[in-house]
């Protein structure tokens, strides 16, 4: 049997366009847009006290005062709502009581002072509530978003490999961070609602048991119609979602920078443009449609509405006909039930939205939790590794990416003496980066060892570490920084250094054409931004790795851009800097690692060759093969 809905769903909205257009990918704001469609009342009343204490838990980190003095003047204030309205009855009592009118007035004056404070007590609690209800807003979104950027920089490199983790990062990032904040304001509602609404019960049940029926009676269609008219309404935004996504794909290709030039060469402005305006006007539509059902809906629950006031009413009246109330009393009650009834409809609509939010606040949870036991394996007591090792060793490593199917490493060894370049040569997807990324701590091995010195790195302090070895990666990031920035990448600001790094990388000819020359801001969404070409940012990544003057040198692919002068003086400058110092070399250009020590051929994971450049060409394999390739190519031009 099918569970029964929380309440009918509306009809559904058709979208033609949908059925024409290719299939989108399900993401979780549709799954759980869908899931809150289908979602029952027992559910929500289900999950709902959980979300309220992890809710109050979380604004209650965010900050102690506020969350205190906005529950707190909430439930001070209910107790004023109630005080209010029987104070109310008093004035009535005086109003209708026999004689002179101006006898009457006078007799309700304490009674109308009381209700005087009571509101006024009421309002100022209310606004006071309010306030610090406000104020918690910006404080829980600076919580979750610190503890986010704190979890996504500290987890191991291997979780951000794994696609579950970065879907689970994703639903954090795109909602669950936003429903954070919403879901505590949202939950203050609720407990805003229920005070409101055990006010009003409390003060009929004190003026007479019977009224709290009647409450109920008039409470009902309110809630009903607006659930009904909320849940409609969302209906709609999902039915309508697949339509908004695919314009926001077609949005970002007609605006967007990196495609504009494509846009025009391939004359696609006209295409674009017609599919983006098939849907919005198919949206357009769908939205009025929906608009005059909704009116439909809203005047049929205002119809109910009307209905079951008259009955209230009609019930006070026979209460008052046969004696069983005095009339202040009926009339206290119709200002109660208004009160009541008002609070539930707030009520119903902030326990909708909690239980919505708090879905997406769930994955926010679900994230935390998971990054939280993907941080990095340290032991109890770190080593620092040796500051000038002589040799730094992989031992039988073996290493899997995350949802891969065949390891990336496969039992491989080699050693880094002090001093030389070592270079790994291989063809794409042999493993080298690999490697070079478990060589620098930045994997662990699934198997296997990596040793600097006697000093294992399963027991090193990853940070140190880090300090340990300059990088000069493959895919370097472009940072929206200055070029000298670029350069020093937080070390001290040291003008010779920064000098001799960016020579020696031949930055020095990129940045002497530049505006600013290093003081330019290379993004050019910065006032005076310049932007590189880009070998120029590999020259600058280059003269990163060299100011960074550390022990170990890797150098992955550190001349892909590069002009062919370029890249030789590049390769000189990598050999200047072995003096002293460890080079790893990943390089496809085989002409440059003739100069290696020693060479290491990468082939499926595992280490097939190793020797120098001359043992490698005499043993005939796969370097060779590989060399004589290149070296062909230049002798047939
Ligand atoms: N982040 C990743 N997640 C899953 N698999 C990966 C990841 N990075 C690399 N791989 C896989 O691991 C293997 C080794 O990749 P690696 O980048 O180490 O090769 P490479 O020798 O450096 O290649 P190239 O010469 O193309 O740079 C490849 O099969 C690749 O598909």
């Amino acid at each position: 049997m099918r569970p029964k809905r929380l309440f009918r769903r509306a009809r559904k909205t058709r979208v033609p366009l949908e059925d024409e257009l290719p299939k989108l990918v399900q993401n979780r704001w549709i799954v759980h847009a869908s899931e809150l469609a289908e979602t029952k009342v027992t559910q929500v009343a289900r999950r709902l006290p959980a979300l309220i204490s992890q809710s109050l838990r979380l604004a209650w980190q965010a900050n102690r005062r506020d969350t205190a003095t906005t529950i707190g003047l909430n439930l001070v204030a209910g107790v004023f709502t109630t005080f209010g309205l029987l104070a109310t009855t008093g004035v009535l009592n005086a109003l209708f009581a026999a004689g002179p009118t101006p006898d009457k007035v006078r007799g309700a004056l304490p009674a109308l002072a009381l209700v005087a404070v009571a509101y006024t007590a009421q309002g100022a609690l209310r606004t006071g509530a309010g306030w610090a209800q406000a104020r918690l807003e910006p404080q829980i979104e600076q919580v979750v978003e610190m503890r986010l950027y704190e979890l996504t920089t500290s987890v191991q490199l291997a979780a951000l490999d794994d696609s579950e983790f970065l879907d689970e990062l994703n639903r954090a990032r795109s909602r669950g961070i936003m429903s954070a904040s919403s879901v505590v304001l949202y939950t203050v509602d609720v407990l805003t609602g229920l005070v409101g609404l055990v006010a009003a019960a409390g003060a009929l049940g004190v003026l007479h048991p019977i009224l709290l029926p009647l409450l109920i009676l008039t409470a009902v269609p309110e809630a009903w119609a607006a659930m009904r008219a909320a849940r409609m309404r969302y209906n709609v935004q999902l039915e309508l979602s697949a339509s908004r996504r695919r314009r926001w794909i077609l949005a970002e290709l007609m605006t967007n920078r990196n495609q504009a030039a494509e846009v025009r060469s391939f004359t696609v402005r006209d295409m674009l443009l017609g599919q983006y305006g098939r849907l919005a006007r198919n949206e357009r539509d769908v939205e009025l449609d929906v608009t005059r059902r909704m009116t439909y809906a809203r005047a049929a629950g205002e119809a109910l509405q009307g209905v079951a006031t008259a009955l209230v009413y009609l019930a006070l009246g026979v209460l008052l006909w046969r004696g069983v109330m005095p009339l202040a009393v009926a009339g206290t009650a119709v200002l109660a039930i208004r009160t009541g009834k008002s609070s539930l409809a707030n009520l119903v609509y902030a326990v909708n939205r909690t239980y919505e939010e708090g879905l997406y606040f769930g994955d926010y949870l679900e994230f935390c939790a998971s990054a939280s036991g993907r941080g990095p394996a340290r032991t109890d007591e770190l080593l620092v590794p040796p500051r000038h090792f002589s040799t730094i060793v992989a031992d039988e490593v073996t290493f899997t990416y995350p949802g891969a199917d065949s390891p990336a490493l496969n039992g491989v060894s080699v050693e880094l003496r002090q001093g030389e370049v070592i270079a790994l040569v291989g063809e794409n997807g042999s493993g080298k980066t690999t490697l070079a990324k478990i060589l620098a701590g930045l994997y662990d091995p699934d198997s296997g060892e990596v040793r600097w010195d006697d000093v294992s790195l399963w027991r090193v302090d990853p940070d140190v570490l880090r300090e340990r070895i300059a990088v000069i990666a493959q895919d370097h990031t472009h940072w929206p920084m200055t070029a000298r920035q670029n350069v020093i990448m937080g070390r001290p600001d040291v003008d010779e250094l920064v000098d001799l790094a960016i020579a020696a990388s031949g930055a020095d000819e990129v940045l002497a054409e530049l505006k600013h020359g290093y003081d330019t801001l290379l993004d050019k969404r910065f006032f005076d931004g310049a932007e590189l070409s880009g070998g120029q940012w590999q020259r600058l990544a280059a003269a990163r790795g060299f100011y960074r003057d550390e022990p170990l040198l890797i150098c992955d692919e550190p001349s892909a851009a590069l002009d062919a002068r370029a890249e030789h003086a590049l390769f000189e400058r990598i050999r200047a800097h072995a003096d002293g110092r460890t080079v790893l070399l990943i390089t496809h250009r085989l002409a440059s690692v003739r100069h290696a020590d020693r060479v290491y051929v990468l082939d499926h994971g595992k280490v097939v060759e190793h020797g120098t450049h001359d043992q490698l060409m005499a043993a005939d394999g796969l370097y060779a093969d590989l060399y004589g390739l290149q070296a062909s190519a230049y002798r047939t031009a």
